[in-house]
């Protein structure tokens, strides 16, 4: 049996519906389907979870929100007159979100109660669609599903009970059909996974239901080596490991979310990310084990931005039993998680996320000269890191020095590097403004003589 879970830009318009529909109808395989909700139909679109989010603002503002709420309810009463299905859902649908906004009094469970509208009401639409296209579909709430999380709002973990739960469903005849993205906690509150969190959701119902293979619908017919936004014609990777995966989702393939291999790599199902709009081409399969490609020891290059580096220059911090976990410490003690730690022997860079940061890098700078009193701390911000990856990396010779070569070549000045303890990844940092520069002279050299 498969677990087909279908994105939000499979999902965006009564058209890709459709598609969807025919997927499941031609597929007898498929036993349970997971979706998104509906997400953009043209670049300058905006997914209906972001509207969410905007009604929600206004909410809280004490701003009028017809307006969101009618943009949101125009979106599936697109999807219910283009799929001619029972027009009474609409109502329904405006009727839950008035409820959640009447009735939730906490702003964060608010939050999380809307943005489950969102994927809740594309489940029940698809279901309703491919019954009464002749096959049998049943919508089941996470609830109704047994899917059990944690309580902190829009963080939800999964609670493990609820693999026995899903497993339940396994003599259900018709179709499953189960909204993404959230699960219920056991205080009754409705809470979401970080954004992109369907993924996780179509990965819990994988394993819930032991399937075969966890099916990734979306809009690309492959993962590929890097970033198809940034490199044209960018090599197609037809399959790739549960770690590569995650290493590259983490730092930039938001394709398929890092979180979603968590529930698979034990049990050893595969994914494979296929495409919505051509689904005869077999697409890319993640997996626990792969045969490495002699040729081909990176497997991947991605890229992101948004990081500070902040340094410490200390002579002999090397002697200092203690350092580095003083040094730490005070990360913590600030709530910041910390990325990487490039070290030598009298210097540490700690490099963090942005968005981690906040505006806390003054007062962390003032705890690390008081505690530790070093030569100097430097902050450096506007960070891009470019992320290499590949298996095959351990046992090639010459992989760092042909980076380097291609970012000397293309003047770009490289902030700093670190090599995984793994061996199966290399990160280099490099000013924001040059990332563009920095991953197409990077993808080059490794890519150069490969289709
Ligand atoms: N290496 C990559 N290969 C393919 N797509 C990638 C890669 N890195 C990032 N992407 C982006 O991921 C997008 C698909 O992910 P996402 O927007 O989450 O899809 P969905 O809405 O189907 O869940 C693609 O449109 C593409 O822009
Ligand atoms: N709709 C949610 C969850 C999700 O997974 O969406 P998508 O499949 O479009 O990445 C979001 O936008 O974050």
């Amino acid at each position: 049996m498969k677990v087909a879970k279908f994105g939000g830009s499979s999902l965006s318009s009564s058209t890709q519906l459709k598609k969807v529909s025919n997927i499941i109808q031609n597929d007898s395989d498929i036993g349970a389907v997971v979706v998104s909700a509906p997400g953009k139909r043209f670049e300058e679109d905006i997914k209906v979870t972001d509207l969410l989010i905007a009604l929600h603002a206004n909410k809280i503002t004490g701003l009028p929100y017809n307006e969101a709420l009618d943009a949101i309810l125009s979106r599936y009463e697109e999807i219910i007159t283009g799929l001619e299905i029972d027009f009474d859902l609409l109502d329904k649908f405006r009727k839950t979100i008035l409820s959640y906004l009447e009735n939730i009094t906490d702003n964060d469970r608010l939050l999380d109660a809307l943005k489950s509208c969102g994927e809740d009401f594309n489940a029940q639409m698809l279901a309703k669609y491919l019954s009464q296209e002749g096959t049998p579909a049943k919508y089941y709430s996470p609830e109704e599903a047994g899917i059990y999380v944690t309580d902190e709002a829009s963080n939800a973990k999964l609670l493990d009970e609820s693999y026995d739960n899903i497993s339940k469903l396994k003599s259900t005849e018709e179709v499953i059909v189960i909204p993404g993205f959230f699960g219920m906690s056991k205080n009754g509150n409705i809470v979401t996974f970080p954004r992109g969190g369907s993924d996780i959701s179509g990965a819990i119902v994988a394993r819930g239901l032991d399937a075969e293979i966890y099916e990734n619908y979306t809009d690309q017919s492959h993962i590929y080596s890097a970033h198809p936004g940034f490199i044209d014609n960018p090599h197609a990777i037809e399959e790739l490991t549960y770690r590569e995966m995650r290493e590259l989702s983490y730092s930039g393939f938001g394709i398929f979310h890092d979180e979603a291999l968590e529930p698979l790599y034990q049990v050893k199902i595969p994914v494979m990310i296929k495409n919505t709009n051509a689904p005869e081409i077999e697409g890319t399969k993640i997996v626990s084990k792969r045969e490495l490609i002699k040729d081909i020891p990176v497997i991947g290059i991605s890229c992101d931005v948004g990081f500070t580096a902040i340094s410490v220059k200390d002579y002999l911090m090397n002697r200092q039993v203690g350092y580095m976990r003083k040094l730490l410490q005070i990360f913590e003690n600030h709530r910041v998680s910390v990325e990487h730690m490039p070290s030598g022997i009298d210097n540490i860079s700690i490099i963090v996320r942005n968005k981690n940061l906040e505006d806390k890098a003054e007062l962390i700078t003032e705890d690390i000269n008081d505690q530790l009193e070093p030569e100097k701390v430097e902050t450096e911000g506007d960070l891009a890191l470019l992320v290499i990856v590949g298996e095959g990396m351990e046992y090639t010779v010459g992989l760092a020095n042909k980076a380097t070569k291609a970012l000397t070549e293309n003047d770009v000045n490289i902030r700093m590097m670190n090599q995984g303890a793994s061996e199966s990844s290399m990160v280099f940092a490099v000013k924001m403004s040059e990332y563009d520069k920095a991953l197409n002279a990077v993808y080059k050299e490794y890519f150069r003589n490969i289709d």
